[in-house]
């Protein structure tokens, strides 16, 4: 059976991408720090992707079993040797502490096995297999390096599917919504994947499902936390909320239509259909979740900033984006690491530091005026 090694056994891992690789016929190696998910992973073989509608169909997940990578270096170096696919759905953060291991097992792999090997990092984030590929390198010498450069392809990818997290302690079955797509780039063939999209250029995929699915809801979320809503549904039914999201999807679209020459009206549809799978009440999905890592989301090539640098270079409207940035730095949910961090900072530093050094924006940048001033609106 055909192998396919996947880091983070969470919920894209097990409910998206883990899935289509068991469904796919292959068997699923999933390689994670926590031993509860792992054992029941060996123990049971098989758990259920749930999907969040009425009826609630489930879907079995077989083939499956876990590994630990902080205790079970050589295992996860063999099942590399194997495997046709190597993914990761982790947290790009994460991604430099899983590269020392991934390039133990290339090393090896390369010597023994002449078979391609398919790279795909499966996160929030613009090139993170480039940026996986280079903290592997960085634990090569040269001549392994040629030699994984020779026979692994790196392939970027953009996911989607709103996974919330799971209210079933004990149990490996994930609730996720039935909508998914996953588009990878290539120009080669490479092995069929149920659900897998293979596009030549994934620059308008990525900026369109990042900009429009995360940043609207990021917009959700850091509004939501503020207005003290629980959840993502709940808060969309507030209109002040709704209008705000539309309004920036509207920003974020402007600039996409410009940049991708996408047709406007398709994409307010695209626009349409993800609103939608924001109310869907089913997968009862937290702004605690959706708001997470706020120093990630507030890069300056994350979801927020990103667009509103665009949007502005591009001469267009930027307003309800600077807004958004505003709403995220008031993001101080005590059980977010890098919320409590964040507001840390803006306590000791102050705005400015903060733009600059989280979001690389210049303090004279009319962009950072804008956001300065919306916060300060905000903190009313
Ligand atoms: N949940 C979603 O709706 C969704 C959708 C699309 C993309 N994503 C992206 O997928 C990635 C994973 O998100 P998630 O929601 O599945 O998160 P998650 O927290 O459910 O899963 C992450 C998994 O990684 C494991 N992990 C953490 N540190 C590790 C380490 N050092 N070594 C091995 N395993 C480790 C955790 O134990 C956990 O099982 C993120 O980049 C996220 O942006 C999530
Ligand atoms: O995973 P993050 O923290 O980058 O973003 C939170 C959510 O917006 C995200 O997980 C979405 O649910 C997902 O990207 C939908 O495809």
């Amino acid at each position: 059976m055909r192998k396919a090694v996947h880091f983070g056994a969470g919920n894209i891992g097990r409910g998206f991408i883990g899935a289509l690789f068991s469904q796919s016929g292959y068997e699923v190696i999933f390689v994670d720090i926590a031993d509860q998910i792992i054992d029941q992973l060996n123990e049971k073989k098989e758990y259920r992707v749930v999907l969040a509608t009425d009826t609630k169909e489930s879907l079995k997940i077989d083939n499956v079993s876990g590994l630990n990578n902080l205790k079970q270096e050589q295992e996860v170096i063999a099942a590399i040797k194997d495997a046709v696919y190597l993914t990761t759905a982790i947290g790009p953060s994460i991604l430099p502490r899983i590269a020392p291991l991934i390039a133990k097992g290339l090393a090896a792999r390369v010597e023994e096995n002449k078979e391609r090997l398919y790279v795909i990092a499966c996160e929030n984030q613009i090139s993170a297999t480039d940026l996986l590929k280079g903290y592997i390198m960085e634990h090569l010498d040269q001549k392994a390096q040629e030699k994984v450069l020779a026979q692994v392809s790196f392939l970027n990818s953009a996911v989607d599917r709103i996974v919330p997290i799971q209210n079933n302690e004990g149990s490996l079955d994930v609730l996720v919504e039935p909508y998914y797509e996953w588009v990878v780039e290539t120009k080669e063939e490479i092995p069929r994947i149920e659900g897998m999209t293979i596009v030549p250029e994934l620059a308008p995929f990525i900026e369109r499902k990042l900009f429009t699915v995360n940043t609207g809801h990021a917009v959700i979320a850091y509004f939501g936390y503020l207005a003290g809503k629980e959840t993502i549904d709940q808060t969309l039914a507030d209109e002040e909320i709704y209008k705000q999201v539309k309004a920036t999807l509207g920003e974020t679209g402007a600039y996409l239509i410009n940049e991708y020459r996408l047709d406007a009206d398709v994409h307010q549809k695209y626009i349409d259909k993800i609103i939608g799978r924001f109310e869907n009440a089913h997968l009862n999905d937290g702004v605690t979740r959706v708001g997470r890592s706020p120093l990630r989301k507030l890069g300056h090539e994350d979801r927020l900033v990103r667009p509103a640098v665009q949007a502005q270079k591009a001469g267009l409207s930027y307003t309800n984006l600077a807004k958004a940035i505003a709403a995220a730095l008031m993001f101080d949910f005590s059980g977010d690491e890098d919320a409590v961090k964040l507001q840390a900072m803006l306590q000791k530093h102050g705005i400015d530091y903060v733009l600059q050094e989280v979001s690389g924006l210049e303090s004279t940048n009319e962009l950072t005026k804008e956001i300065v001033a919306q916060y300060e609106e905000l903190k009313k």
